[in-house]
């Protein structure tokens, strides 16, 4: 068990909400809260690399919060800065992040004949020690926070990984992936597994380094068809939420909540219901009612879910989906967390972000 003596948390809100209780109003935060559209994500930045600022403690700190200083009062949880494609760093994968396009991997998977696959599936991956600056940067964090919100942390799923690792970066038609997936599905299998037990690993070390709830992004889930998604992205996600919390106690850790986020995969809502994680997030393919109803039926938390495009639209926009949201998950005291359907988009004015958060406030009060 670690001994961090971290300060008191003072706002509960979200971690009450994923244990299902009954709150006053829903806990908000978005994905990517920490970035681009900040002024100040910039200015901290500067014209560092990516990947060294998530490498660097007190720099991934500093991002982590700004977030939280500039919301302060309208947001409810931090997600430490770092990024999900640490693990296949942690594998032995060269990836850089190229400006204005994104993460680029110069040596991608090509077959599983080549040597490269063999030693990622074989090399042994040393978790806790190659990741170390991650949970240095959780511990730090909780320290900074003083207890003023919870602190996410988070992976990428094993499917969405392989998919980066087998591009080599984002894909539009996703040819790899499909190639590996459908011409070697017992290679892909054996990489997905791996992946898995990997994830396993890193959020508990993140647990024991503070994280007090993980998130698991599957943000390419919606390329797979339901059967495909059932065979090569469902199993692992599975794994990953069985074992998670085994390992925890194992650890002489308390076990925290899990969200699951399948970006696309409307269709498995029912079935990741069915699954051990104690939250399903919902991008914006989701009619707020008729998802909430489900993962009601199942005793499921959800997260999300407005399309981040409405955050360009104005006031009168954002009202309406807020409000569209307030009534379809039950009026917000119970099994909601507000969210975005997916990351926060660059270009939005912080300012209107700000006035989605209020209003999310303003309107569940009322209800
Ligand atoms: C697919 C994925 C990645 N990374 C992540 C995902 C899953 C979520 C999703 O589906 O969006 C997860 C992620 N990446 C980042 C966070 C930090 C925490 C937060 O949410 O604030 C989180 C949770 C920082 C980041 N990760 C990245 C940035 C931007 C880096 C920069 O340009 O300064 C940030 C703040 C870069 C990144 N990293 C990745 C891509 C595709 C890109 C480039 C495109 C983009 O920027 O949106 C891989």
């Amino acid at each position: 068990m670690a001994t961090h003596n971290f300060p008191p948390l003072k706002n509960d809100l979200l971690l009450r909400t994923a244990r299902n209780e009954t709150v006053a109003r829903p806990p908000c935060w978005v994905m990517r809260q920490a970035g681009r559209y900040l002024p100040e994500y910039h200015q901290e930045k500067g014209t560092k690399d990516f990947f060294e600022c998530c490498r660097s403690p007190e720099i991934a700190s500093a991002l982590t919060l700004q977030p939280i200083d500039r919301f302060e009062g309208l947001i409810d949880a931090a997600i430490i800065f770092s990024d999900i494609l640490v693990i296949p760093q942690a594998m032995g994968m060269e990836v850089i992040m190229v400006d204005g396009k994104g993460p680029v991997f110069p040596d991608p998977l090509k077959t599983p004949e080549d040597v490269q696959y063999r030693e990622v599936v074989e090399r042994h991956v040393d978790v806790k020690e190659s990741l170390d600056y991650v949970y240095k940067a959780i511990t730090m964090t909780r320290h900074k926070l003083d207890g003023r919100v919870p602190l996410y942390g988070f992976c990428g799923a094993p499917f969405t990984l392989l998919c980066y690792m087998v591009e080599g970066g984002g894909s539009k038609i996703f040819k790899q992936t499909k190639t590996w997936i459908y011409k070697y599905g017992d290679e892909s299998k054996i990489l997905l597994q791996k992946i898995a037990e990997l994830c396993v690993e890193y959020l508990a070390m993140q647990v024991v380094a503070g994280a007090q709830i993980v998130q698991i992004f599957d943000s390419w889930a919606g390329e797979l068809s339901p059967a495909s998604f059932r065979e090569f992205a469902l199993p692992y996600l599975e794994w990953i939420a069985d074992h998670v919390p085994d390992r925890l106690r194992e650890l002489g850790e308390e076990v925290v909540p899990m969200i699951v986020f399948a970006k696309g995969a409307w269709y498995a809502l029912e079935e990741l219901c069915q699954t051990k994680y104690d939250i399903v997030g919902l991008d914006w393919l989701h009619e707020p009612r008729e998802a909430y109803a489900i993962a009601q039926k199942y005793g499921k938390v959800v997260q999300g879910n407005a399309d981040p495009g409405v955050l360009y639209g104005g006031n009168a926009a954002i009202t309406k989906v807020v409000q569209n949201m307030v009534d379809g998950f039950g009026g917000g005291k119970k099994g909601w967390i507000a969210n975005l359907g997916h990351g926060i988009t660059p270009f939005v004015k912080p300012d209107d972000l700000k006035f989605y958060f209020a209003e999310i406030h303003r309107l569940s009060a009322g209800s």
